[in-house]
């Protein structure tokens, strides 16, 4: 017998949100978690575990898209249409809680320190950020991940310089990465006319799903991406080609890009600001 399990991230958002966000293409099930939202709503997890004899040719038990579907009829069909009368979309949003906290913090004494920023984190996923002095500027972090082939190698050196400067890098087989891409974006919300102010978390994950994720997510990276026939798919490379790709959408949504940082590994990580 074996036990699989998985699991689905997603907001707590009211019934006129969801309807908003039932696109197909922006239904990931990745850290950037669907229903996404930029209230102050409680993010959450749930999780199934089936038990069972894999199939003899797939190795699978269940294939986990059927355990999403499932949970996500679960989410989306009953549990919140049965929300529709609780309070969830009168909850404030992200920039204005911030902003609030920054005006409440900026009047309290901190040892004659100086305050320098205020951050809010809805989830571990998505962050809210505001500078002292600039209380009109607010920046949103939105981390998402995408799984990637690639190999190290330059056809300009020779091989002996190829595996010395990139060592089990250059391997000709290439080797994967579970890449981390954080997007920061910022806007002046003085000017956003009463509207929603920074980008909404939402329309930021359709617009990185879209430009990014959906292109390098499961390729090798060389073999697969235009771009990077022709340039080494280093972390740093990656982390400049993902802010070319965003920035004219980013900029049309009425937002400033302010900085892509690409994580090959836990301990390594670019950014890339323009
Ligand atoms: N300047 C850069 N150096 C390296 C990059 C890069 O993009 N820019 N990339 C790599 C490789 O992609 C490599 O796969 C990284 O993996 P590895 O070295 O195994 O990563 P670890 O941090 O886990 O390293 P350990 O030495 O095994 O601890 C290498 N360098
Ligand atoms: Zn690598």
């Amino acid at each position: 017998m074996v036990r699989l399990s998985r699991e689905i991230r997603f907001a707590l958002v009211s019934p006129e949100e969801l309807d908003q966000q039932t696109s197909d293409r922006d239904q990931k099930n990745s850290w950037a978690a669907w229903p996404n939202t930029c209230r102050i709503a409680p993010q959450l997890r749930l999780r199934a575990v089936v038990e069972g004899e894999p199939d003899e040719m797939t190795g699978y038990l269940c294939n986990v898209k059927l355990i999403d579907e499932a949970l996500r009829r679960f989410v989306n069909q009953q549990l919140i249409p049965s929300l529709a009368d609780c309070l969830l979309s009168q909850l404030p949003n992200a920039e204005s809680v911030l902003q609030q906290a920054l005006q409440f913090l900026e009047n309290q004494s901190l040892d004659g320190a100086t305050l320098i920023s205020v951050s809010l984190s809805l989830s571990p996923f998505l962050s809210f950020n505001i500078d002292s002095g600039a209380p009109d500027m607010i920046q949103l972090t939105h981390q998402f991940e995408f799984s990637a082939a690639h190999r190290l190698h330059c056809d300009s050196m020779s091989a002996e310089e190829n595996v010395a400067t990139f060592g089990k890098c250059n391997n000709p087989a290439g080797h994967g990465h579970n890449y981390v891409v954080e997007v920061s974006v910022s806007r002046d919300v003085s000017k956003s006319g009463g509207g929603p102010t920074v980008v909404g978390a939402v329309e930021l994950a359709g617009i990185v799903n879209r430009n990014v994720i959906d292109v390098l997510d499961h390729k090798h990276l060389n073999e697969d991406i235009a771009y990077f026939s022709d340039v080494n798919p280093s972390v740093e490379n990656i982390s400049a080609a993902i802010f070319g790709w965003l920035k004219s959408d980013i900029e049309s949504a009425g937002c400033q890009l302010a900085e892509v940082k690409v994580f090959e590994t836990p301990k390594t990580w670019a950014s890339f600001r323009g």
